[in-house]
């Protein structure tokens, strides 16, 4: 299968920063793809060249085959939903879910009607008037109802409380499987999306740090727990991503290790436990960094 995004050796400078620095990577039809990393990492630069809202300096940018740039033909394809998106003074729900609705060709309005009624949103009520969480269900609605072969998610639930964020997922995750297309969500909430993501990208510093299947991600590393003298001696010689110890219990992240390995800990009557994606993306991304600054990664 062609990939439907590739991305090569991209650059992009503001005056003499490097936001982006020769990034490249591709994206396949149907997956759902988390971007991550941290505040500035270069995230929103990546969508936006994805969606042709800025130029690089160098590299290529090819979605669907072609260059986005000026491209009915692949921007008709592209679904893009960030937080505080603007809408004119005088738009009302229904106003813009309308003008969603004659943008993306493959639009559900029975779909974006239930979807309405299940976010509880006023179709009357003007745009400004909402509040922050039912401007960004707003969002949700037309990302989901647009069913656009690439949608992607930037933040999109800025004072979404627990349920409506809970409900987005479940309802994604539904549509998906009946509509399944390739989504991009980007986000800092990573144990609430982990679930849903087959890929993850983490960005630092304008540079790719990872770019791998998630379920071979969360193979990477695992946590053993016990009696701290066990503990240290099990790692020993392991590469060891944090410990962390209260009184005489010691709990510490290990990257790698073979299932044997794993068994082997558990034998040794450690407690074995998978890492969340969260903290193994915290922990590789902190190993990434010099020893003054690992301390401020959260
Ligand atoms: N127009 C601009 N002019 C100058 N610098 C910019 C501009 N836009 C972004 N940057 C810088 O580029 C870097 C990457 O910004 P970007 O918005 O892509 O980060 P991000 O990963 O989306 O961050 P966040 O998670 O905080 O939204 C940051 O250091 C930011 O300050």
């Amino acid at each position: 299968m062609s990939p439907i995004v590739e991305v090569n050796r991209l650059t992009k400078r503001y005056g003499s920063f490097t936001a982006l620095n020769q990034v490249s990577f591709s994206l396949e039809e149907g997956k759902i793809y988390g971007l991550l990393g941290r505040n500035g990492a270069g995230k929103t630069t990546v969508m936006h060249l994805l969606t042709a809202q800025l130029m690089a300096t160098e590299g290529t940018v090819k979605v669907f085959g072609e260059h986005p740039y000026e491209n009915r033909n692949v921007l008709d394809r592209i679904c893009f939903i960030k937080e505080s998106q603007k809408y004119p003074d005088t738009f009302r729900v229904k106003d813009i879910i309308s003008t969603a609705a004659s943008l993306f060709p493959n639009w559900d309005n029975d779909y974006a009607a239930s979807l309405l009624q299940q976010f509880q949103l006023p179709l009357d009520r003007r745009f400004k008037k909402l509040s922050k969480g039912m401007s960004s269900s707003v969002g949700i609605i037309i990302g989901l109802a647009s069913r656009a072969p690439l949608t992607i998610f930037d933040e999109p639930y800025l004072g979404l409380d627990v349920v409506a964020r809970s409900m987005f997922y479940d309802l994604l995750i539904e549509d998906y499987g009946s509509h399944p297309r390739t989504i991009i969500l980007s986000t800092h909430l990573i144990d609430e999306i982990s679930p849903m993501l087959e890929h993850v990208i983490l960005i630092d510093r304008g540079e790719i740090k990872i770019n791998e299947e998630a379920e071979r991600l969360r193979d990477k590393g695992y946590s053993v727990s016990g009696p701290a003298g066990k503990v240290d001696v099990f790692t020993a010689g392991k590469q060891v991503l944090s410990r962390s110890a209260l009184g005489g219990y010691a709990t510490a992240v290990v990257l790698g290790g073979s299932p044997s390995e794993r068994y082997s800990a558990a034998e040794q009557g450690l407690e074995v436990k998978p890492v969340s994606l969260q903290e193994l993306i915290v922990h590789m991304t902190k190993m990434n960094r010099p020893a003054h600054e690992q301390g401020g990664i959260k």
